[in-house]
């Protein structure tokens, strides 16, 4: 009897707000959009008290009973879905430095939409939350262990929504939804690109770290690199902070190999025999395969390989190239079913694998309105 049925999804990043209305029991979407270039001179759109506005002028008569806003760092203090009050918005914002890019955002999203329907409950959905089950071995990084607790430094982990909905459908896809010893590597590749490996439904451990920048190569971000790199750029090369987050976060990746994040355009590159994308192909998928055995040696086995998100989806080059080779797995990929283009979860391993490679399309938006719906009204 929570009375909530329709929940209105806001994913608000830094320069556009995505957004949902959709019936949380049952998935129908009511209205969707996207609405960019926020705070860009000339776009119309100043800030997102304005976008916001604009995405509710749109909604006419649509009527909404809860708000769930994806808020990507909940740091230690949150560890699943939260109703906000005054109190939480203003720990959401001293959570701003764990997550400069990605929090003030969303709290400016939060501010907006309370503002604006001051008499719905809001609910934060944490991209950390999902990985607050990470072992203490995954959790720490090998550093002074004063120095890191006075400064917060561990490891958090991101994504997070995304894999609990994605490991739900694989688990049911595989018919095993429930049972705590079933071993996935998830790989959530879009622009920013994570992997984990899940027991059972609990993140085990995962690829990024303090922050959305450790891990595997992404469309703009380094990922993994041996952090005396940045010593060195700023000794040698009088590199400033600023310079240096510019330069991971943003000229790094696939855009720093070969001048382009589209994983469609690399692929076509690479294809037509352009060497450089060819090579950032190689580097992007070295990484994903390290990944996969290292999860698959702290499972201690795998049952299912899982591909989600953009790349994931849609990329059969990458799930061709990613599984390569890894017949000792028991991993194989059918080219034929490999081939097929579909928004439902679906097996692509050939009959008789010892273990499966699975597609399951994410759905962060649906997942954010279902913890909504039980962060308001606990079951
Ligand atoms: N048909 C496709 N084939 C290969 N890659 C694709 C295809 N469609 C989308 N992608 C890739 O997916 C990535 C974006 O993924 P997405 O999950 O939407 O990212 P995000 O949510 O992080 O912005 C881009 O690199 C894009 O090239
Ligand atoms: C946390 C993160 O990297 O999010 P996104 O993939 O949306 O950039
Ligand atoms: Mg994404």
């Amino acid at each position: 009897m929570s009375g909530i049925r329709t929940v209105f999804v806001l994913n608000v990043g830094s320069s556009s707000i995505k957004y949902r209305v959709l019936d949380v029991e049952h998935g129908t979407v009511h209205a969707d959009g996207v609405i960019e270039r926020i705070g860009v001179p000339g776009s119309g759109v100043p800030d997102h008290a304005a976008a916001l506005e604009a995405v509710l002028a749109g909604l006419g008569g649509v009527r909404i009973d809860a708000v769930g806003h994806r808020i990507v760092h909940g740091g230690t203090r949150f560890v699943q879905a939260t109703v906000i009050d005054d109190d939480v918005e203003r720990e959401i914002e001293a959570l701003a430095d764990l997550a400069p890019l990605h929090n003030p955002p969303g709290l400016a999203g939060i501010r907006a939409a309370r503002a604006a329907l001051p008499e719905l409950p809001h609910v934060a959905v944490f991209d950390t939350a999902f990985h607050a089950t990470i072992t203490p071995a995954a959790r720490d990084y090998a550093i002074d262990a004063e120095v890191a607790a006075r400064t917060r430094i561990r490891r958090f982990g991101f994504h997070g929504t995304s894999y609990r909905y994605v490991s739900r459908r694989a688990a049911e896809l595989l018919g095993r939804a429930g049972d705590p010893g079933l071993r996935l590597v998830v790989l959530h590749l879009g622009n920013g690109a994570s992997a984990a490996a899940i027991l059972g439904g609990r993140s085990l451990d995962t690829s990024m770290g303090l922050t959305p920048l450790e891990g595997l190569v992404m469309g703009t971000r380094s990922g993994d690199l041996d952090p005396a790199i940045l010593l060195y750029l700023a000794r040698e090369h009088g590199y400033t902070t600023a310079q240096l987050d510019e330069l991971l976060n943003r000229r790094s990746g696939l855009v720093g190999l070969a001048g382009r994040s589209d994983m469609r355009e690399l692929v076509a590159a690479a294809e037509s025999g352009d060497e450089r994308a060819s090579h950032a192909l190689d580097v992007y998928v070295h990484r994903l395969r390290r990944y996969i055995g290292g999860y698959a040696a702290e499972l201690g086995g795998i049952d299912a390989l899982v591909f989600t998100a953009g790349v994931g989806e849609n990329s059969e080059y990458i799930r061709r190239r990613a599984v390569a080779g890894l017949e000792f797995l028991g991993l194989a990929v059918d080219p034929g079913l490999n081939a097929v283009r579909s928004r439902e979860p679906r097996s692509i391993s050939p009959a008789g694998s010892g273990a499966a490679v699975l597609v399951v399309p994410t759905d962060e938006e649906r997942e954010i309105a279902r913890e909504t719906r039980d962060a308001v009204a606990p079951r």
